[in-house]
């Protein structure tokens, strides 16, 4: 087990870790086995950073994401968000932290297809309460979001209409629309092509500029390697990471890339 922060390119002083998570393990029982699909993972999401998880499928990106964003709990250790802990708030209390803490991008989207790009980026000012912005102002700031993502001109457009990268600009877009610190995305790219994939990853990295922290989940080694800082999993445990402390458990015979 050893402590990195193994970036040689990584000589700027570490930002403070906005989010903590300290020996998470997350094991599913059933009636005949226990699966560990997390295994004693700790690493620090440095503020203003863009931070890849990367690892095959099956390599417990998903579950590691759930617990980030509270939606499960662990089954042991903790995540803690600017120095509150998650697993103290209850389901209630969570979803409002969410709604005001995190904009959540998906892979496929999950555009409302008969909502323009305008509307759909709206919409989620209506839900999420406007980010502290008078109803008023939403307009504009629905309009502002889809300038970030240079698609200010396609706000009419409907879904159908755009391209995928186009698409996941929207949902780029929409995700900041409520003003969150924090932008999470899981495999933004996984449906896109390189080019693509590649031109969506720099917005994001963009974002850290004006403050954002952006945690991105992909299976995509060299897309993963362009970043601030990334941990690699397998198997459920951390087996190497770069630009962050991070604490690696597997053995070095188990390491595989
Ligand atoms: N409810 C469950 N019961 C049992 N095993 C599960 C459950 N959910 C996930 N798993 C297993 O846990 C492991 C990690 O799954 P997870 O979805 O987190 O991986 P992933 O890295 O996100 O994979 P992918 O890239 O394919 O989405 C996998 O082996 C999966 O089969």
């Amino acid at each position: 087990m050893s402590i990195v922060d193994n970036d040689p390119t990584n000589y700027q002083l570490p930002a403070s870790p906005l989010i903590q998570v300290e020996h998470l393990t997350r094991i599913i029982t059933n009636r005949t086995q226990k699966t560990t699909l997390l295994h004693d993972v700790t690493f620090a999401v440095p503020a203003q950073k863009l931070l890849t998880i990367n690892g095959p499928s099956g390599s417990g990106k998903s579950t590691l994401l759930n617990m980030l964003t509270g939606i499960d709990k662990p089954t042991e250790g903790r995540v803690v968000f600017a120095g509150q802990e998650l697993k103290a708030q209850g389901e209630n209390a969570l979803a409002r932290w969410r709604g005001r803490n995190v904009g959540i991008i998906f892979q496929f989207f999950q555009l409302i297809s008969t909502l323009t790009a305008f509307e759909n980026v709206l919409l989620a000012l209506e839900l999420g309460g406007g980010g502290g912005l008078p109803r008023n102002a939403w307009r504009k700031r629905a309009q502002d979001c889809l300038e970030i993502v240079d698609l200010g001109s396609f706000a009419h457009r409907l879904p159908s209409e755009l391209s995928g990268g186009q698409q996941q600009r929207v949902a780029i877009a929409r995700a900041l629309a409520n003003n969150p610190p924090v932008l999470i995305a899981d495999e933004p790219t996984g449906n896109l092509d390189s080019k693509t994939a590649y031109s969506v990853f720099n917005i994001l990295a963009g974002l850290t500029e004006q403050g954002k922290t952006v945690i991105y989940v992909t299976h995509d080694s060299q897309l993963a390697s362009y970043a601030d800082a990334r941990i690699n999993l397998l198997d459920g445990r951390i087996v190497s990471a770069h630009g962050t402390q991070a604490i690696v458990t597997a053995k070095q015979e188990e390491v595989h890339s």
